[in-house]
Protein backbone atom coordinates (compact mmCIF):
# COMPACT_ATOMS: atom_id res chain seq x y z
CA UNK A 1 0.00 0.00 0.00
CA UNK A 2 1.59 3.43 -0.60
CA UNK A 3 2.21 5.95 2.16
CA UNK A 4 0.24 8.55 2.68
CA UNK A 5 0.26 11.32 1.55
CA UNK A 6 -0.93 14.77 3.59
CA UNK A 7 -1.81 18.17 1.88
CA UNK A 8 -0.64 20.99 3.76
CA UNK A 9 -1.66 24.40 3.80
CA UNK A 10 -0.09 27.62 5.40
CA UNK A 11 -2.41 30.43 4.82
CA UNK A 12 -0.44 33.36 6.01
CA UNK A 13 -0.70 37.06 5.56
CA UNK A 14 1.11 37.73 2.82
CA UNK A 15 1.22 34.62 0.84
CA UNK A 16 -0.88 31.55 1.28
CA UNK A 17 1.10 28.29 0.51
CA UNK A 18 0.10 24.57 -0.26
CA UNK A 19 2.37 21.39 0.12
CA UNK A 20 2.42 17.74 -0.52
CA UNK A 21 4.44 16.22 1.68
CA UNK A 22 4.85 12.42 1.84
CA UNK A 23 5.13 10.54 4.74
CA UNK A 24 9.10 10.95 4.41
CA UNK A 25 9.04 14.57 4.90
CA UNK A 26 9.97 14.99 1.29
CA UNK A 27 7.52 18.09 -0.34
CA UNK A 28 6.37 16.44 -3.94
CA UNK A 29 4.93 19.58 -4.87
CA UNK A 30 4.20 23.23 -3.60
CA UNK A 31 2.40 26.19 -4.87
CA UNK A 32 1.97 29.47 -3.42
CA UNK A 33 -0.06 32.74 -4.04
CA UNK A 34 0.33 36.32 -2.92
CA UNK A 35 -1.99 37.87 -0.86
CA UNK A 36 -3.38 41.21 -0.60
CA UNK A 37 -4.23 43.43 2.63
CA UNK A 38 -6.03 46.44 2.28
CA UNK A 39 -5.24 49.46 5.03
CA UNK A 40 -8.84 51.83 4.77
CA UNK A 41 -7.37 54.03 7.95
CA UNK A 42 -4.55 54.73 9.56
CA UNK A 43 -4.11 51.91 11.80
CA UNK A 44 -6.54 49.42 9.65
CA UNK A 45 -5.50 46.39 8.18
CA UNK A 46 -8.33 44.22 6.37
CA UNK A 47 -8.38 41.77 4.10
CA UNK A 48 -10.71 39.77 1.90
CA UNK A 49 -12.18 36.53 3.77
CA UNK A 50 -13.30 35.44 0.59
CA UNK A 51 -10.02 35.95 -1.11
CA UNK A 52 -8.34 34.08 1.25
CA UNK A 53 -11.08 31.03 0.99
CA UNK A 54 -10.83 30.99 -2.90
CA UNK A 55 -6.63 31.21 -2.79
CA UNK A 56 -6.56 28.02 -0.41
CA UNK A 57 -9.18 26.24 -3.36
CA UNK A 58 -7.19 27.40 -5.95
CA UNK A 59 -4.19 25.98 -4.82
CA UNK A 60 -5.75 22.69 -3.24
CA UNK A 61 -6.99 22.35 -7.21
CA UNK A 62 -3.18 23.33 -8.39
CA UNK A 63 -2.23 20.77 -6.25
CA UNK A 64 -4.37 17.95 -7.55
CA UNK A 65 -3.81 18.47 -11.08
CA UNK A 66 -0.17 18.72 -10.60
CA UNK A 67 0.02 15.14 -8.69
CA UNK A 68 -2.73 13.12 -10.66
CA UNK A 69 -3.45 9.66 -9.02
CA UNK A 70 -1.04 10.65 -5.68
CA UNK A 71 -3.69 9.33 -2.65
CA UNK A 72 -4.00 12.55 0.03
CA UNK A 73 -4.87 11.31 2.75
CA UNK A 74 -6.15 14.18 4.59
CA UNK A 75 -5.65 17.95 4.89
CA UNK A 76 -3.29 20.07 7.60
CA UNK A 77 -3.78 23.80 8.07
CA UNK A 78 -1.86 26.39 9.72
CA UNK A 79 -2.78 29.46 9.54
CA UNK A 80 -2.13 33.56 10.22
CA UNK A 81 -3.48 33.46 13.81
CA UNK A 82 -5.99 36.42 15.55
CA UNK A 83 -7.53 37.27 12.16
CA UNK A 84 -10.75 37.02 12.87
CA UNK A 85 -13.92 36.70 10.09
CA UNK A 86 -17.85 36.71 10.81
CA UNK A 87 -20.03 35.30 8.51
CA UNK A 88 -23.87 34.01 8.15
CA UNK A 89 -24.47 30.97 9.00
CA UNK A 90 -26.82 30.54 6.30
CA UNK A 91 -24.95 31.53 3.40
CA UNK A 92 -21.54 31.75 4.34
CA UNK A 93 -20.89 35.08 3.38
CA UNK A 94 -18.72 37.33 5.34
CA UNK A 95 -20.47 39.46 6.86
CA UNK A 96 -17.28 42.63 6.45
CA UNK A 97 -13.53 42.23 5.58
CA UNK A 98 -11.33 40.01 7.92
CA UNK A 99 -10.17 42.17 10.62
CA UNK A 100 -6.43 40.63 10.89
CA UNK A 101 -3.64 40.47 13.53
CA UNK A 102 -1.94 43.79 12.57
CA UNK A 103 -5.58 45.90 12.52
CA UNK A 104 -5.17 48.31 15.64
CA UNK A 105 -9.58 49.27 14.86
CA UNK A 106 -9.66 48.23 18.69
CA UNK A 107 -6.84 50.32 20.20
CA UNK A 108 -9.44 52.62 21.93
CA UNK A 109 -11.49 49.85 23.37
CA UNK A 110 -8.14 48.26 24.94
CA UNK A 111 -7.22 51.36 25.96
CA UNK A 112 -10.86 51.49 27.89
CA UNK A 113 -10.64 48.25 29.36
CA UNK A 114 -6.80 49.04 30.68
CA UNK A 115 -8.42 52.22 32.73
CA UNK A 116 -11.03 50.33 33.89
CA UNK A 117 -8.43 48.21 35.66
CA UNK A 118 -8.81 45.32 33.43
CA UNK A 119 -5.67 44.40 32.64
CA UNK A 120 -4.81 41.75 35.70
CA UNK A 121 -8.22 40.11 35.40
CA UNK A 122 -7.94 39.86 31.75
CA UNK A 123 -4.03 38.17 31.62
CA UNK A 124 -4.62 35.71 34.78
CA UNK A 125 -7.48 34.41 32.00
CA UNK A 126 -6.17 34.73 29.22
CA UNK A 127 -2.27 34.80 29.51
CA UNK A 128 -1.92 38.15 26.93
CA UNK A 129 -1.69 41.74 27.57
CA UNK A 130 -4.55 43.83 26.64
CA UNK A 131 -3.91 44.77 22.83
CA UNK A 132 -5.53 45.20 19.55
CA UNK A 133 -3.42 42.75 18.15
CA UNK A 134 -5.77 39.72 20.19
CA UNK A 135 -9.57 39.36 18.45
CA UNK A 136 -11.65 39.45 21.33
CA UNK A 137 -12.32 43.15 21.33
CA UNK A 138 -12.32 43.41 17.49
CA UNK A 139 -15.14 40.41 17.19
CA UNK A 140 -17.43 42.75 19.50
CA UNK A 141 -16.36 45.97 17.08
CA UNK A 142 -17.47 44.02 13.91
CA UNK A 143 -20.15 43.10 15.73
CA UNK A 144 -21.47 46.35 16.50
CA UNK A 145 -19.99 47.47 13.05
CA UNK A 146 -22.84 45.65 11.20
CA UNK A 147 -26.24 46.61 11.04
CA UNK A 148 -27.92 44.31 12.91
CA UNK A 149 -25.59 41.21 13.80
CA UNK A 150 -25.63 41.72 17.10
CA UNK A 151 -29.90 40.70 16.63
CA UNK A 152 -28.57 37.92 14.32
CA UNK A 153 -26.25 36.61 16.65
CA UNK A 154 -28.57 36.50 19.38
CA UNK A 155 -30.78 34.49 16.77
CA UNK A 156 -27.92 32.17 16.29
CA UNK A 157 -27.63 33.53 12.49
CA UNK A 158 -24.00 34.38 13.21
CA UNK A 159 -20.28 32.49 13.15
CA UNK A 160 -17.29 33.91 14.29
CA UNK A 161 -13.83 32.05 14.11
CA UNK A 162 -10.31 32.89 13.16
CA UNK A 163 -8.91 31.63 9.89
CA UNK A 164 -8.48 27.87 10.72
CA UNK A 165 -12.40 27.94 11.67
CA UNK A 166 -13.28 29.99 8.58
CA UNK A 167 -11.40 27.61 6.16
CA UNK A 168 -12.76 24.58 7.74
CA UNK A 169 -16.11 25.41 7.88
CA UNK A 170 -15.75 26.36 3.85
CA UNK A 171 -13.73 22.84 2.94
CA UNK A 172 -16.92 21.01 4.88
CA UNK A 173 -18.86 23.04 3.09
CA UNK A 174 -20.74 24.66 5.74
CA UNK A 175 -20.66 21.09 7.92
CA UNK A 176 -18.39 21.95 10.65
CA UNK A 177 -17.73 24.90 13.14
CA UNK A 178 -14.86 23.97 15.08
CA UNK A 179 -11.46 25.44 15.77
CA UNK A 180 -7.98 23.73 17.91
CA UNK A 181 -6.82 25.17 21.15
CA UNK A 182 -3.65 26.83 19.43
CA UNK A 183 -5.89 29.06 17.94
CA UNK A 184 -8.64 29.81 20.26
CA UNK A 185 -5.95 30.82 23.20
CA UNK A 186 -5.19 33.43 20.76
CA UNK A 187 -8.39 34.72 20.75
CA UNK A 188 -8.17 36.33 24.55
CA UNK A 189 -11.70 34.56 24.71
CA UNK A 190 -9.98 31.54 26.35
CA UNK A 191 -9.19 30.38 29.42
CA UNK A 192 -5.56 29.03 29.64
CA UNK A 193 -6.27 27.18 32.73
CA UNK A 194 -10.18 25.85 32.17
CA UNK A 195 -8.72 25.20 28.59
CA UNK A 196 -12.64 26.86 27.09
CA UNK A 197 -13.77 29.49 26.63
CA UNK A 198 -14.32 31.85 29.35
CA UNK A 199 -17.79 33.28 30.26
CA UNK A 200 -16.13 36.09 32.28
CA UNK A 201 -13.99 36.97 28.96
CA UNK A 202 -16.85 37.10 26.98
CA UNK A 203 -18.73 39.05 29.05
CA UNK A 204 -16.03 41.90 29.81
CA UNK A 205 -15.27 41.94 25.91
CA UNK A 206 -19.21 41.80 25.13
CA UNK A 207 -18.93 39.04 22.69
CA UNK A 208 -21.96 36.22 22.78
CA UNK A 209 -20.64 32.93 23.10
CA UNK A 210 -23.02 31.20 20.64
CA UNK A 211 -20.93 32.66 17.91
CA UNK A 212 -17.52 30.80 18.52
CA UNK A 213 -16.38 27.56 17.20
CA UNK A 214 -16.28 24.44 19.17
CA UNK A 215 -12.62 23.68 20.31
CA UNK A 216 -11.33 20.30 19.18
CA UNK A 217 -7.27 19.08 20.10
CA UNK A 218 -5.28 20.54 17.08
CA UNK A 219 -4.55 16.39 15.74
CA UNK A 220 -8.24 16.02 16.24
CA UNK A 221 -11.40 14.65 14.40
CA UNK A 222 -12.32 18.06 12.58
CA UNK A 223 -14.60 16.64 9.87
CA UNK A 224 -14.01 15.67 6.14
CA UNK A 225 -14.35 17.67 3.03
CA UNK A 226 -17.64 17.96 1.81
CA UNK A 227 -18.04 16.73 -2.34
CA UNK A 228 -17.71 19.50 -4.73
CA UNK A 229 -15.99 21.98 -2.64
CA UNK A 230 -13.02 21.78 -3.75
CA UNK A 231 -10.72 19.71 -6.53
CA UNK A 232 -10.18 16.94 -3.99
CA UNK A 233 -12.85 14.25 -3.58
CA UNK A 234 -15.70 14.57 -0.73
CA UNK A 235 -14.78 12.71 2.16
CA UNK A 236 -10.88 13.49 2.78
CA UNK A 237 -9.83 14.03 6.18
CA UNK A 238 -8.94 17.17 7.75
CA UNK A 239 -6.30 15.82 10.31
CA UNK A 240 -4.63 18.53 11.77
CA UNK A 241 -4.92 23.12 12.45
CA UNK A 242 -2.70 24.84 14.05
CA UNK A 243 -1.76 28.55 14.52
CA UNK A 244 1.57 29.19 11.90
CA UNK A 245 4.12 30.27 14.75
CA UNK A 246 2.98 27.26 16.55
CA UNK A 247 2.95 24.94 13.84
CA UNK A 248 6.91 26.07 13.38
CA UNK A 249 7.94 25.33 16.53
CA UNK A 250 6.56 21.48 15.74
CA UNK A 251 8.63 21.50 13.15
CA UNK A 252 11.82 22.77 14.58
CA UNK A 253 11.35 19.86 17.66
CA UNK A 254 12.23 21.86 20.39
CA UNK A 255 10.84 20.93 23.62
CA UNK A 256 13.57 21.41 26.05
CA UNK A 257 14.06 24.39 28.41
CA UNK A 258 17.15 26.85 26.44
CA UNK A 259 16.06 26.13 23.39
CA UNK A 260 14.44 29.01 21.61
CA UNK A 261 12.71 29.24 17.92
CA UNK A 262 11.53 32.77 16.03
CA UNK A 263 9.45 32.87 12.88
CA UNK A 264 10.38 35.62 10.94
CA UNK A 265 7.23 36.78 8.76
CA UNK A 266 5.25 39.64 8.57
CA UNK A 267 5.75 39.73 11.92
CA UNK A 268 7.81 37.81 13.93
CA UNK A 269 6.43 35.26 17.00
CA UNK A 270 9.00 33.76 19.41
CA UNK A 271 7.69 30.85 20.98
CA UNK A 272 9.61 28.36 24.07
CA UNK A 273 7.77 25.11 24.53
CA UNK A 274 7.18 25.53 28.64
CA UNK A 275 6.42 22.35 31.10
CA UNK A 276 2.95 24.23 32.08
CA UNK A 277 1.80 27.58 32.38
CA UNK A 278 4.15 30.56 32.70
CA UNK A 279 3.10 33.79 34.10
CA UNK A 280 5.05 36.06 32.47
CA UNK A 281 6.25 39.64 34.23
CA UNK A 282 7.57 40.55 31.03
CA UNK A 283 4.62 41.02 28.75
CA UNK A 284 4.97 38.10 26.86
CA UNK A 285 1.71 35.54 26.15
CA UNK A 286 1.25 31.99 27.54
CA UNK A 287 -0.18 30.45 25.05
CA UNK A 288 -1.33 27.11 23.93
CA UNK A 289 1.04 25.42 21.53
CA UNK A 290 -0.72 22.30 20.55
CA UNK A 291 -2.87 19.97 22.14
CA UNK A 292 -3.55 16.26 20.99
CA UNK A 293 -5.95 14.17 20.88
CA UNK A 294 -5.24 11.39 23.77
CA UNK A 295 -5.77 14.82 26.03
CA UNK A 296 -1.99 16.13 26.27
CA UNK A 297 -1.78 19.80 26.03
CA UNK A 298 1.42 21.86 24.92
CA UNK A 299 2.15 25.12 26.89
CA UNK A 300 4.25 27.80 25.35
CA UNK A 301 5.63 31.29 26.38
CA UNK A 302 5.86 33.33 23.58
CA UNK A 303 7.00 37.42 22.13
CA UNK A 304 4.78 38.81 19.51
CA UNK A 305 6.54 41.45 17.24
CA UNK A 306 3.85 43.05 14.90
CA UNK A 307 5.75 44.13 12.26
CA UNK A 308 8.96 42.37 11.43
CA UNK A 309 9.81 41.29 7.98
CA UNK A 310 7.19 43.42 7.12
CA UNK A 311 9.13 46.50 8.29
CA UNK A 312 11.74 45.27 5.02
CA UNK A 313 8.90 45.38 2.44
CA UNK A 314 8.37 49.08 4.01
CA UNK A 315 11.70 50.23 3.87
CA UNK A 316 11.48 48.76 0.38
CA UNK A 317 9.38 50.40 -0.46
CA UNK A 318 9.83 53.93 0.89
CA UNK A 319 13.00 53.75 -0.90
CA UNK A 320 12.14 53.26 -3.71
CA UNK A 321 13.75 50.00 -4.36
CA UNK A 322 12.97 46.85 -6.47
CA UNK A 323 12.66 44.49 -3.64
CA UNK A 324 13.82 42.94 -0.05
CA UNK A 325 16.82 41.68 -1.98
CA UNK A 326 17.88 45.59 -3.41
CA UNK A 327 17.44 46.75 0.40
CA UNK A 328 19.80 43.53 1.40
CA UNK A 329 22.42 44.68 -1.26
CA UNK A 330 22.24 48.12 -0.83
CA UNK A 331 22.70 47.46 3.29
CA UNK A 332 26.17 45.88 2.57
CA UNK A 333 27.28 48.22 1.12
CA UNK A 334 28.30 50.27 4.63
CA UNK A 335 29.56 48.10 7.51
CA UNK A 336 27.22 50.01 9.41
CA UNK A 337 23.87 52.08 9.94
CA UNK A 338 26.06 55.34 10.57
CA UNK A 339 23.82 55.86 14.13
CA UNK A 340 20.66 55.75 12.11
CA UNK A 341 17.75 53.62 14.02
CA UNK A 342 14.85 52.77 12.83
CA UNK A 343 11.63 51.58 15.18
CA UNK A 344 9.37 49.90 13.37
CA UNK A 345 6.51 50.31 15.06
CA UNK A 346 4.11 50.99 11.91
CA UNK A 347 1.46 48.82 13.91
CA UNK A 348 2.48 49.66 16.98
CA UNK A 349 4.53 47.81 19.22
CA UNK A 350 4.05 44.54 20.47
CA UNK A 351 5.88 42.04 23.07
CA UNK A 352 7.33 42.99 24.97
CA UNK A 353 7.10 46.82 25.03
CA UNK A 354 3.12 46.26 24.07
CA UNK A 355 2.12 50.25 23.34
CA UNK A 356 -0.19 50.38 20.50
CA UNK A 357 -0.02 53.51 20.29
CA UNK A 358 3.48 53.95 19.30
CA UNK A 359 4.80 54.98 15.97
CA UNK A 360 7.26 54.72 13.57
CA UNK A 361 10.76 56.46 13.75
CA UNK A 362 14.20 57.27 12.01
CA UNK A 363 16.00 58.38 14.18
CA UNK A 364 20.22 59.15 14.76
CA UNK A 365 20.28 60.94 10.85
CA UNK A 366 22.82 63.48 9.91
CA UNK A 367 24.26 65.23 6.59
CA UNK A 368 25.94 61.73 5.97
CA UNK A 369 23.28 59.97 6.09
CA UNK A 370 22.36 57.60 2.81
CA UNK A 371 19.86 55.05 2.29
CA UNK A 372 22.27 52.43 2.74
CA UNK A 373 22.54 53.73 6.25
CA UNK A 374 18.55 53.62 6.67
CA UNK A 375 18.24 50.20 4.79
CA UNK A 376 20.99 48.82 7.28
CA UNK A 377 19.45 50.26 10.08
CA UNK A 378 16.23 48.50 9.11
CA UNK A 379 17.64 44.98 9.22
CA UNK A 380 18.98 46.04 12.39
CA UNK A 381 15.80 46.31 13.71
CA UNK A 382 14.49 42.95 12.50
CA UNK A 383 17.78 41.58 14.82
CA UNK A 384 16.42 44.09 17.62
CA UNK A 385 13.42 43.64 18.30
CA UNK A 386 13.57 39.78 18.22
CA UNK A 387 16.85 40.32 20.59
CA UNK A 388 14.30 42.34 23.33
CA UNK A 389 11.75 39.52 23.43
CA UNK A 390 14.96 36.33 23.35
CA UNK A 391 15.98 38.24 26.61
CA UNK A 392 12.39 38.66 28.04
CA UNK A 393 11.72 35.22 27.28
CA UNK A 394 15.19 34.29 29.22
CA UNK A 395 14.35 36.41 32.15
CA UNK A 396 10.97 34.75 32.15
CA UNK A 397 12.32 31.32 32.35
CA UNK A 398 15.28 32.11 34.46
CA UNK A 399 17.35 30.17 31.48
CA UNK A 400 19.65 31.03 29.39
CA UNK A 401 19.27 30.81 25.95
CA UNK A 402 22.37 30.06 24.06
CA UNK A 403 21.04 29.26 20.32
CA UNK A 404 17.75 30.51 18.50
CA UNK A 405 16.42 28.47 15.91
CA UNK A 406 15.02 30.11 12.89
CA UNK A 407 12.30 30.33 10.28
CA UNK A 408 9.96 32.37 8.11
CA UNK A 409 10.53 34.11 4.51
CA UNK A 410 13.21 36.91 6.29
CA UNK A 411 15.08 34.05 7.83
CA UNK A 412 16.58 32.87 4.96
CA UNK A 413 18.51 36.09 4.25
CA UNK A 414 22.45 35.55 5.54
CA UNK A 415 22.84 39.42 6.36
CA UNK A 416 19.87 39.21 8.88
CA UNK A 417 21.28 35.90 10.37
CA UNK A 418 24.22 37.33 11.12
CA UNK A 419 22.77 40.37 12.27
CA UNK A 420 20.70 38.31 15.04
CA UNK A 421 23.86 36.45 15.74
CA UNK A 422 25.99 39.68 16.28
CA UNK A 423 23.17 41.91 18.44
CA UNK A 424 21.64 38.90 20.43
CA UNK A 425 25.28 37.37 21.33
CA UNK A 426 23.64 33.62 20.62
CA UNK A 427 23.99 31.47 18.46
CA UNK A 428 21.02 31.29 15.07
CA UNK A 429 20.59 27.48 14.04
CA UNK A 430 18.83 27.99 10.43
CA UNK A 431 17.17 24.26 9.51
CA UNK A 432 16.45 22.96 6.46
CA UNK A 433 13.05 22.52 6.86
CA UNK A 434 11.24 23.66 3.89
CA UNK A 435 8.38 26.03 5.09
CA UNK A 436 8.06 25.33 8.47
CA UNK A 437 4.53 26.20 9.68
CA UNK A 438 3.37 23.93 6.72
CA UNK A 439 5.46 21.48 7.56
CA UNK A 440 5.05 21.51 11.52
CA UNK A 441 1.47 21.25 10.90
CA UNK A 442 1.73 17.72 8.25
CA UNK A 443 3.69 16.47 10.84
CA UNK A 444 1.85 16.89 13.42
CA UNK A 445 -1.13 15.41 11.38
CA UNK A 446 1.58 12.80 10.24
CA UNK A 447 2.03 11.88 14.02
CA UNK A 448 -1.94 11.96 15.17
CA UNK A 449 -2.04 8.43 12.56
CA UNK A 450 1.49 6.64 14.08
CA UNK A 451 4.10 8.00 11.47
CA UNK A 452 7.25 9.88 11.97
CA UNK A 453 7.63 12.73 9.45
CA UNK A 454 10.90 13.98 9.78
CA UNK A 455 11.16 17.76 8.99
CA UNK A 456 15.01 17.86 7.51
CA UNK A 457 18.17 19.02 9.24
CA UNK A 458 17.55 21.30 12.20
CA UNK A 459 20.85 22.65 12.58
CA UNK A 460 22.00 22.96 8.82
CA UNK A 461 23.60 26.24 9.10
CA UNK A 462 25.31 28.13 11.99
CA UNK A 463 25.59 31.60 12.32
CA UNK A 464 28.09 32.85 15.42
CA UNK A 465 28.57 36.10 16.76
CA UNK A 466 31.46 37.99 15.26
CA UNK A 467 30.86 41.58 16.30
CA UNK A 468 33.05 43.49 19.04
CA UNK A 469 31.21 43.42 22.42
CA UNK A 470 31.55 47.64 22.24
CA UNK A 471 30.01 47.90 19.12
CA UNK A 472 26.67 45.35 20.07
CA UNK A 473 26.58 47.66 23.26
CA UNK A 474 26.87 50.94 21.44
CA UNK A 475 23.73 49.89 18.91
CA UNK A 476 21.84 48.24 21.79
CA UNK A 477 22.30 51.48 23.66
CA UNK A 478 20.75 53.49 20.48
CA UNK A 479 17.88 51.32 19.91
CA UNK A 480 16.95 51.46 23.59
CA UNK A 481 16.76 55.45 23.78
CA UNK A 482 14.60 55.14 20.03
CA UNK A 483 12.05 52.74 22.02
CA UNK A 484 11.97 54.78 24.80
CA UNK A 485 11.63 57.95 22.47
CA UNK A 486 8.88 55.87 20.05
CA UNK A 487 6.89 54.88 23.26
CA UNK A 488 7.26 58.43 24.72
CA UNK A 489 5.73 60.00 21.64
CA UNK A 490 2.93 57.82 22.05
CA UNK A 491 1.95 57.92 25.94
CA UNK A 492 3.09 61.77 26.25
O1 LIG B 1 1.10 35.81 8.36
P1 LIG B 1 2.31 35.53 9.13
O2 LIG B 1 3.00 34.29 8.69
O3 LIG B 1 3.22 36.69 9.30
O4 LIG B 1 1.78 35.14 10.63
C1 LIG B 1 0.99 36.00 11.34
C2 LIG B 1 0.95 35.57 12.78
O5 LIG B 1 0.38 34.33 12.97
C3 LIG B 1 0.21 36.60 13.60
O6 LIG B 1 0.25 36.28 14.95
Amino acid sequence: MSRPVILAIDQGTTNTKALLVAADGSVLQSRSRAMRVHYPQPGWAEQSASDIWEAVAALIAELVAAAPGIPIAGLAISNQRETIVLWDARTGRPLAPAAIWQCGRSASRCAALRTAGLEHEIVARSGLSIDPLFPAAKIALLLDAVPGARERAARGEIRCGTIDSWLLWNLTGGGVHATDHSNASRTQLFNLDTLDWDAELARIFDVPMAILPKIVPSDGTFGTIAPDVTALPGGVPVQALLGDSHAALYAHGISEPGRVKATIGTGSSLMAATPGRVRSSRGLSSTIAWSRRDGSVQHALEGNISVSGHAVAFATSLLGLADGAALTALAQQVPDSGGVTFIPALAGLGAPHWQAGARGTISGMTLATRPAHVARATIEAVALQIGDVLDAIAADLDHSIAALSIDGGAARNDLLAQMLADLTGRTILRPTIAEASAMGVAMLAAAASGIEMRAGDPVATRFDPAMPTHDRNRIKRNWRHAVAGAIAQATG
